[in-house]
């Protein structure tokens, strides 16, 4: 059988950061009695992930620290608030924030592929432009 050559593979290459802070919330639209309709708080876990072209003399998509700088104003924002007297964090359901962050974060030359927002260990939500 006659050899064929491997044919080497486009790779697609995503860099990722994770942030973290604390905050308070409760969920205003959830059933009587439901333990979310109390205040309660989180340390919150935001993975951000980039999606691009692997700079040919750099060797990375972006610095990492482009990512550090992005996130520190929404850092600042939300760091041991109640998120509910968050403009536009009325309803702050992992869903919701996730959306939310999405909006906000603007890292110059690149494109966010997906935010992940994590309210415990267990439990999570990820956002991504709808073309992916
Ligand atoms: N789809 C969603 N469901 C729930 C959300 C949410 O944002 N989106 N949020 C909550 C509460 O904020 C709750 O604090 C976190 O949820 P949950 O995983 O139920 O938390 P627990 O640690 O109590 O989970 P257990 O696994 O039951 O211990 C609720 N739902
Ligand atoms: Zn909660």
């Amino acid at each position: 059988m006659e050899a064929v050559p491997l044919k080497k593979p486009t790779l697609v290459t995503e860099i990722s950061k994770e942030f973290t802070f604390e905050a308070a919330h409760r969920l205003p639209n959830v059933p009587v009695g439901h333990k979310c309709s109390r205040v309660h708080g989180h340390s919150y876990r935001i993975e951000i992930t980039i999606r691009g072209p692997v700079h040919p003399q750099l060797g990375w998509i972006v610095d990492f620290a482009e990512l550090n700088a992005a996130w520190q104003p929404i850092h600042a924002q939300l760091d041991h608030q109640l998120l509910n007297d968050v403009p536009g964090l009325e309803n702050p359901t992992s869903e919701l924030l996730a959306a939310w962050l999405f909006e906000r974060l603007f890292i110059p030359g690149t494109r966010i592929a997906r935010i992940r927002v994590a309210e415990t260990c267990t439990s999570s939500c990820t956002v991504f432009p709808a073309e992916d």
